[in-house]
């Protein structure tokens, strides 16, 4: 990013909630090589007239009276996205263990046989019968993988391998490195103590066929599906991903190359999908509209879609053509406005064939806000997953509220403590992508110290960088 660019980016914007994390900027500093003002930590800062004097945000949908009332309070749209979702009836689907990770289980997991489903040598060694010392049974030794090696008379010592089957009759595991062999005698002594069953493992020792290993709606993650392979899986019964089809709203979006004459690029077909694909659901198409209100009436009702999620055209401007189209198609609105900034514009629809519409806001970090109050609960309903328990973390910074809705704000987690991020405006992603959470702020805002609860990203634990790696270049 070009100094120039930085500046333009903090221009305090008017639509700016007040107070030190609003949108705008930090101040040029000078001195700064560029990362962290890209990275936008946000801190305390001087009076640059965002200050909480200022509320530029009308209170919801564009000023007082009917829309106010409209709006859900955000733990309420959050409930409500997520009934939704729960009321739906989840499809079930075999699927081959190498499908099924992120998915849920549609049924326990019962174990398929005895784990181990043989007794088991522990460790390489030898395996003996009775008291020692032994004699060398002179076959060899016993690997893993073999069949049934036959009885070990009494008095007699094979070698072992880990994970060999434990020959019938033996009494203990010896490992290679507590016992010699007298080879003229070809005998075996224990330089220890020998316990009966030691570093045997019985067959069942972990379960018997028939165990409850799982129960359903357990989240399918790798070592679950290490767990089914092990108790002879080769599928699981999962609830099937949702389907989502994107609909991209808006005359101005370009595919590719740079902005020019009033056109930008489109920021959200290529962040919803992938988005919506780590929250599980299976993506069946991206598809740009321009601002056709026939296409869009088109797309929502033959839709093969669960779930329809469109970006933009959720306010009530000149081809602002959701709330409309909704009407036309005979949707039933579930949440219309959301008491939340950036995003109050979004909503939930249940449409006239029981799949759902979810409408996210055009300006991106409000089509983010959208994804993460309504579509994420509603495709955890659909999939059949529960929800988290919900987490807080104390904020490091004072964090301005807006008078009457909550606010969610770009954070990283540092030190066990939330820092708010900057360029957190509702036209920015820029605080977003530097972040790996979250924060909800109540209305009237949060002082230094607060718990915050905090919705993680997706993605939050493989970030391979924290904005204190400040020896990465950041272009
Ligand atoms: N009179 C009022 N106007 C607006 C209000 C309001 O309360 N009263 N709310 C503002 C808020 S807040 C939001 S958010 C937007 C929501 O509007 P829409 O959902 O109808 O979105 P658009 O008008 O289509 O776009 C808004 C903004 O976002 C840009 N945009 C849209 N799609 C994309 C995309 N795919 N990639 C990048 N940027 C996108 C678009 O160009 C606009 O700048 O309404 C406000 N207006
Ligand atoms: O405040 Mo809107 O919902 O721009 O983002």
């Amino acid at each position: 990013m070009t100094g120039r660019d930085s500046q333009s980016a903090a221009a305090p914007g008017n639509e700016q909630p007040p107070g030190p994390s609003a949108g705008a900027a930090p101040p040029d500093t000078g001195d700064l090589d560029g990362v962290d003002e890209a990275l936008a930590l946000v801190g305390p800062r001087p009076d640059d007239g965002t200050g909480p004097a200022a509320d530029p945000v009308p209170p919801t949908g564009g000023g007082p009276g009917p829309h106010r009332r409209r709006a859900a309070a955000w733990p309420a749209a959050r409930a409500r996205a997520g009934q939704a979702g729960h009321a739906a009836v989840p499809r079930t689907r075999r699927v081959p263990l190498d499908e099924a990770l992120g998915q849920v289980l549609a049924e326990p997991l019962a174990a398929l046989c005895d784990l181990p489903s043989f007794d088991t040598s522990a460790m390489d060694g030898w395996a003996v019968a009775g008291p020692g010392p032994w004699t060398l049974r002179g076959d060899g030794s016993i690997l893993a993988g073999h069949g049934d090696s036959g009885p070990l008379p009494d008095g007699t010592a094979v070698r072992i391998a880990t994970g060999a089957r434990i020959p019938p009759e033996t009494t203990a595991v010896i490992r290679s490195e507590h016992a010699r062999v007298d080879a003229a005698a070809q005998q075996l002594h224990a330089d220890r103590e020998v316990t009966p069953g030691q570093d045997i493992r019985p067959r069942g020792q972990e379960c018997r066929t028939g165990d409850r290993l799982l129960p359903a709606l357990a989240v399918v993650t790798p070592p679950v599906l290490g767990l089914a392979a092990a108790a002879g899986y080769d599928e699981l019964l999962t609830f099937a991903r949702p389907r989502v089809e994107i609909l991209v709203l808006g005359d101005e979006l370009l595919a590719s190359s740079l902005p020019h004459d009033g056109l930008i690029r489109d920021a959200l077909g290529p962040m919803i999908g992938p988005w919506l694909r780590a929250l599980g659901a299976e993506v069946l198409a991206t598809r740009r509209l321009g601002d056709d209100a026939e296409a869009l009436h088109r797309a929502v009702t033959t839709s093969e879609a669960d779930v329809v999620v469109t970006t933009g055209g959720t306010a009530a401007g000149p081809v602002d053509h959701v709330h409309p189209v909704l009407r036309k198609a005979g949707a039933e609105l579930l949440v219309d406005q959301v008491a939340v900034r950036p995003g109050h514009p979004m909503l939930l629809a249940r449409l006239a064939t029981g799949k759902y519409l979810v409408g996210l806001p055009g300006n991106p970090l409000a089509a983010v806000s959208g994804l993460l109050t309504l579509a994420e609960p509603l495709l955890r309903g659909l999939a059949g997953r529960p929800a988290p328990a919900p987490y807080s973390a104390p904020v490091k910074d004072e964090v301005h509220g807006h008078p009457h809705d909550t606010r969610l704000v770009p954070v990283v987690h540092r030190d066990d403590q939330l820092v708010p991020l900057h360029y957190n405006g509702p036209a920015m992603l820029r605080g977003t992508a530097a972040a790996d959470g979250l924060a909800v702020v109540p209305p009237g805002g949060a002082r230094a110290g607060d718990e915050l609860e905090v919705l993680d990203l997706p993605w939050a634990t493989l970030a391979p960088w924290t904005p204190s790696d400040t020896g990465r270049c950041f272009t």
